[in-house]
């Protein structure tokens, strides 16, 4: 709010029935003479309706009308005008304004004038404390709306990494078992979809138990943390989907890969986790795996017969003696 907003009541459209005023008393005094006259010359019954008798009845109308016009003019008409004369003056900026009526009644005027320009400035003082707190409430919504697009930046912010933590590993930093199951229902329509290859392996750490009863727990996650590593690295296609689905059990989907090719890989990876050395220099970690993929061919009739295929592999690897990988029938 400005204070340019408001209607100005000092301005020259206010002053404007000033003018009128002067037109209406200049037609209707004559008139409310002349009924006045009329009326008291017939309540004494003296009206006198002969030419002269109107003749004189006119000239006295126009010259009490003049009289009355006369004495309006000095005493309201010129003050008045001259009031809002100064009020204009006060309105553009004039603090103190100059009174042309002379002696008392311009004293008057003047201390008149005075007060209404104490209240324009008193007016003018109100209206831009106003304007001044309403720029302050202004700026203010700024800096909240500004605050609360922040909050709000912050709180998607902390839902994408929450939604993202629900669907990690916290030890390992890998998909976590959900994020694998939605990717596994994905790509096993996809697969079926594409009549493309699909391949599944599930990863088993050989005599974990033990592993940590040896070496301590921590080493145990260490040895996790590094077995997901080595995941992550060799199967690093946007495609390819590692994840530890619990202890010390891993997954590889791996779309677009038929079995040879993954078995390939994935002998490459047992290798390389052999070849790891612990901080003592041992280097007993060993995984079995199982091994299944969808093809034409091995057309599996859902994810979860996929999935369950690459489980039994494993079981099998696990009977044979461990540290080696078997392949779904
Ligand atoms: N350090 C560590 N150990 C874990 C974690 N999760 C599960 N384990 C351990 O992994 C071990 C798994 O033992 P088992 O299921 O008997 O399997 P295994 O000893 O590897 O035997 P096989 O699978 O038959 O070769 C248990 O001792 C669990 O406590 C983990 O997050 N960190």
């Amino acid at each position: 709010m400005s204070t340019e907003s408001l209607a100005d009541p000092l301005s020259p459209v206010a002053a404007r029935p000033v003018g009128s005023l002067r037109l209406q008393l200049a037609l209707g005094l004559p008139l409310v003479t002349a009924g006045v006259l009329l009326a008291i010359e017939w309540t004494l019954d003296s009206l006198d309706t002969s030419p002269e008798g109107l003749v004189r009845l006119a000239g006295l109308v126009v010259v009490i009308s003049a009289a009355q016009w006369l004495l309006l003019e000095a005493l309201l008409l010129r003050p008045l005008r001259q009031l809002a004369q100064g009020c204009e003056a006060m309105v553009a900026g004039a603090h103190t304004v100059g009174w042309s009526e002379p002696g008392e009644a311009g004293a008057v005027l003047s201390a008149e004038l005075g007060r209404i320009g104490h209240a324009v400035e008193q007016t003018r003082t109100r209206l831009s404390q106003q304007d001044h707190e309403v720029r302050e409430l202004r700026r203010e919504l700024g800096q909240q709306r500004q605050l609360l697009q922040e909050a709000h930046g912050a709180l998607e912010a902390q839902k994408r990494e929450l939604a993202s933590l629900a669907r990690t590993d916290s030890l390992t930093g890998i998909a976590n078992q959900r994020a694998f199951d939605e990717a596994l229902r994905r790509e096993f329509k996809r697969a079926q979809r594409l009549r493309g290859p699909l391949a599944v392996a599930v990863l088993d750490l050989d005599q974990f138990k033990e592993f940590n009863l040896v070496h301590g727990t921590d080493e145990g996650d260490a040895a996790l943390q590094r077995v997901a590593g080595l995941l992550s690295d060799r199967f690093k296609r946007d495609t390819d989907v590692v994840a530890r689905l619990g202890g010390e059990e891993f997954v590889a989907l791996l779309p677009g890969v038929g079995v040879s090719e993954a078995q390939g890989v994935l002998e490459l990876l047992r290798d390389e986790l052999r070849a790891l050395r612990l901080p003592d220099g041992r280097g007993d970690l060993t995984l079995s795996v199982g091994l299944a993929a969808f093809s034409p061919t091995h057309p599996y009739l859902s994810a979860q017969a996929l999935l369950q295929a690459a489980d039994e592999a494993l079981y099998i690897a696990k009977h044979a003696g461990r540290d080696r990988m078997s392949l779904a029938a």
